[in-house]
Formats: structure tokens, C-alpha cells, sequence
């Protein structure tokens, strides 16, 4: 089982972490497989579906056969029986829209990393008294770079990754790190719908090499 720190510094040191769900098995499958031939050390599958956890055990064979470095995380993860399903099924991380006590408790317990999703300070207050250290601001293009600056103060120590709405521009992805976040959160501006509906694995792995530049380059 990987530790929190493990996860925080792999997240941290790829700067920017790509989440996606699909229906089908297969196109999941080859999603990760061309995120990681880009360099993609650690994914967040998302619970959006009703195959998710048929998928994500799929993944999680792939991670143990053939992406052996990468480290498989959850996301969408709003109940308890949620966290315990994909707890059993093998995440090495859980990730929230929300702030839930008892999801922190049952994903905490597990030993594993929680990263819940906040909007207001309250929130990251609330996240951060349930044991959170990094927290993914979302949704992020509602809120902006100006948030982290304006709050960033009050919560020291608090590593935060904006997602939602994060997109390919080097403005964008500049103006986050300008403004302290740890790293950023890529959903549908790296996995577009044209991607998918194309099956061009190609451009996703040129896309998401380009990614990985900007945030080097917004560093
Ligand atoms: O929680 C994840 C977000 O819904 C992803 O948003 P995005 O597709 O705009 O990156």
C-alpha cells in the first residue's frame, strides 16, 4: 500500500493529474496505457458510471501486469459503501467533490489518502480538521487562480490542486502555479470527447506530453 506521502509527492512531482471514465472497458483501458507511455506516473479513474468498478478492477489488473509504476486512484467517491467497494477493489488514493466525515474516516482508516473536494475556506477548514492535507479545489474555473492567492494564507501546509475546467493553455495553467497550487487536475481539456469519439490514442499521448510541458514551463 503506498503512503500518503508517496502519493502527495508522486501527484506533486507530475504536477498534474489526468482523470477520466468511460463506459467501455477497453477504451479505459487504452486511456491509460497511452497516458502512461506520455509519462503519466498516477491517474484518477472517476466513479461516473455504472461500469466504474468493473472498469477500474480492469485497470487495476493492467496496472499490475503491464503499468507497474503507476499508481491508480478513485475519484467521485461520495459514500462510505463507495470508498469501501473501490477501498477492496485496490485504489491506492480516493479522491471527492465533497468534504464527508464519514467517507475521510472510512478512507483514513485504510491507511489510504483522501483528497477531498472544496469550494470555500469553510470547507478546507472542515477538510483539513477531518485530516486532509492536500485538497482538490473544484470546481475550479468557478473559483480561479484568485482564490488560491486570496486564501492561501489562512491554510499553510494545505497543498491544493485545482480541477474542473482546467484547460490546455499555457495562460491557464501559468496562472495556477503563479498562484501556489501544487499541481493541477485535467479531466475533458486532455480526454476531449473528439479523442475519445476518434479513438486517437496518438493525439491524447502528444496532448498530454504537451501538458507536461506547460506545467513544467508554468514552474
Ligand atoms: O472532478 C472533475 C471535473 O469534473 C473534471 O473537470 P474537467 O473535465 O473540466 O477537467
Amino acid at each position: 500500500m503506498k503512503t500518503k506521502q508517496e502519493i502527495t509527492e508522486a501527484i506533486i512531482e507530475q504536477g498534474m493529474l489526468p482523470l477520466f471514465y468511460h463506459a467501455d472497458m477497453q477504451v479505459s483501458l487504452d486511456i491509460a496505457r497511452s497516458l502512461y507511455k506520455a509519462g503519466i506516473r498516477v491517474i484518477e479513474y472517476t466513479n461516473r458510471g455504472e461500469a466504474a468498478l468493473e472498469n477500474f478492477k480492469a485497470l487495476k489488473d493492467l496496472q499490475q501486469t503491464e503499468l507497474t509504476e503507476l499508481l491508480l486512484g478513485i475519484g467521485t467517491i461520495k459514500t462510505t459503501q463507495q470508498a469501501n467497494d473501490y477501498i477492496a477493489a485496490g485504489a491506492d488514493f480516493i479522491i471527492a467533490p465533497i468534504v464527508n466525515a464519514d467517507v475521510a474516516k472510512t478512507v483514513t482508516d485504510a491507511g489510504l489518502m483522501w483528497i477531498p473536494g472544496c469550494m470555500t475556506p469553510t470547507e478546507i477548514h472542515n477538510a483539513t480538521q477531518l485530516g486532509a492535507e492536500f485538497v482538490k479545489l473544484f470546481p475550479a474555473n468557478i473559483l480561479g487562480p484568485g482564490f488560491v492567492s486570496a486564501v492561501k494564507e489562512l491554510f499553510p501546509g494545505v497543498k491544493m490542486m485545482p480541477t474542473g475546467g482546467v484547460d490546455m493553455s499555457a495562460e491557464n495553467i501559468a496562472g495556477w502555479f503563479k498562484a501556489g497550487v501544487v499541481a493541477v487536475g485535467m479531466g475533458s481539456k486532455l480526454i476531449t470527447p473528439a479523442v475519445l469519439n476518434e479513438k486517437n490514442y496518438n493525439q491524447l499521448y502528444n496532448d498530454t506530453l504537451q501538458a507536461l510541458t506547460l506545467v513544467k514551463q508554468a514552474r
